[in-house]
């Protein structure tokens, strides 16, 4: 049960070249404005599956990851949902008047030369390639999000997922690592106005930098990010010594972590420091950007964890019975990218998936094994048994400044 593809009316080319009127409908088809309030929303349309699937780098990903869940016939338990358009307004509770009317502008432009020289001054270029219907795209990835954090804000679900968001490099005024909005911000930022406290959980391989700046002095975001840290690794932020400032100071967790660390010693750290925030911090609302570049396969060959570790860190904050948000980020093997969030897309319903991937427009994709595991590889691992220990205990001394 679908939800159907929004009715977008195009009234005539407005400023943006394309104002688009999105009557999205909530739930299935053959229930318009039905809503069972079942435990699990599920953010999604045709359109921003479409607007995904052409971002650079990581071609189809969007359509990957949503056809193996619906091969799974997850579909069936959650609660589709067709995500509006963020407005302009909601986008610039973080983004820059110039940055967003930038994007508005060259929304509709091929690739030309024009405004070469502005699109680099706004971080279009290098790591953010032009995207075409940029603005569209992140207008309706930021809205994917905001859906979700207001049906957690008004309780029509406990649990909300978008494998589309969790751009966590984007900035106030610019895109930035492969981002061109920070949704994980605007999402925070709304579930702010009525939960108390908010911790952020990163779990891509990259440090969530945009997002540990943007609440580095409130101590009502607590933002944990686990990420490779090492000389000229992207961004190249988050040490272990990054605790945030002002009154937000030790509200910022750095897990800074070496090359080729695998599934048991990621979760057992994971779970060392996260129970102390949890003792600590008592957060009221989660949000985890559950990023699959650290699969043992993925391009950046980096971590060698499988979809296991990554499942049983979500499993962790799941068990907490939170509200919880859970939003996608980098993975560039695309075949395990939708593996891993297909699995914790079942882990979420307490369901176990058959290790036959089952077939679908994709299949070939899954070659040759078609099987939903992922084998670690074998990478040496830079992360002694000392290095983690002082990892865990530096942050266990940060955390004794809180609360
Ligand atoms: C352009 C891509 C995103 C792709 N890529 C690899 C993977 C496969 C081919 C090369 C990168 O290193 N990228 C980047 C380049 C510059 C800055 C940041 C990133 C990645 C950020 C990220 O994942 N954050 O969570
Ligand atoms: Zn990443």
């Amino acid at each position: 049960n679908q939800p159907t593809k929004a009715k977008a009316k195009y009234m005539g080319s407005g400023p943006s070249g394309l104002s688009v009127r999105q009557d999205s409908v909530v739930g299935s088809k053959d229930s318009p404005e039905q809503t069972e309030n079942n435990e699990i929303y599920y953010v999604f349309n045709q359109k921003l599956l479409q607007l995904c699937d052409q971002v650079p780098k990581i071609p189809k990903r969007a359509s990957m990851v949503h056809t193996l869940i619906e091969a799974y016939d997850l579909l069936d338990h959650v609660t589709p949902v067709s995500p509006e358009f963020a407005t302009k307004d909601e986008l610039l509770t973080f983004h820059s008047q110039e940055y967003i009317e930038f994007l508005e502008r060259v929304n509709l432009e091929e690739d030309s030369e024009k405004d070469e020289e502005l699109k680099q001054q706004f971080g279009l270029g290098y790591d953010c390639p032009s995207l075409p219907l940029v603005y569209d795209f992140v207008r309706l990835v930021a809205g994917a999000s905001l859906s979700c954090a207001k049906a957690l804000i008004q309780q029509k679900c406990r649990i909300a997922i978008n494998w589309n968001g969790g751009w966590h490099h984007a900035r106030r005024d610019e895109a930035a690592g492969f981002c061109y909005v920070n949704d994980i911000v605007l999402a925070i930022l709304k579930l702010k106005e009525h939960f108390n406290r908010v911790l952020y959980v990163d779990l891509d391989l990259h440090h969530g930098d945009a997002v540990d700046d943007a609440f580095i002095f409130t101590p009502k975001v607590m933002t944990v990010s686990l990420h490779k840290f090492s000389p000229g690794f992207f961004p190249g932020t988050g040490s272990l010594n990054r605790v945030g400032g002002g009154r937000g100071k030790f509200y910022t967790i750095s897990v800074p972590l070496k090359d080729g660390i695998k599934d048991e010693q990621y979760s057992d750290l994971f779970t060392r420091v996260i129970e102390q925030v949890r003792v600590k911090f008592q957060p009221s609302v989660v949000v985890v950007q559950c990023g699959a570049d650290t699969l043992s396969s993925d391009p950046m060959q980096s971590f060698n964890l499988t979809p296991l570790g990554v499942g049983q860190c979500v499993s962790r904050v799941l068990s907490w019975k939170l509200p919880t948000l859970l939003l996608g980020g980098g993975g560039y093997n695309m075949a395990n990218t939708a593996r891993c969030w297909s699995y914790l897309t079942g882990l979420v319903l307490g369901q176990k998936l058959p290790s036959e991937i089952p077939d679908h427009e994709f299949f070939l994709e899954y070659g040759p094994g078609y099987q939903l595991e992922v084998c670690p590889a074998h990478y040496t691992n830079y992360n002694t048994v000392e290095y983690m220990e002082t990892v865990a205990k530096a942050i266990t001394k940060n955390l004794e400044n809180v609360r």
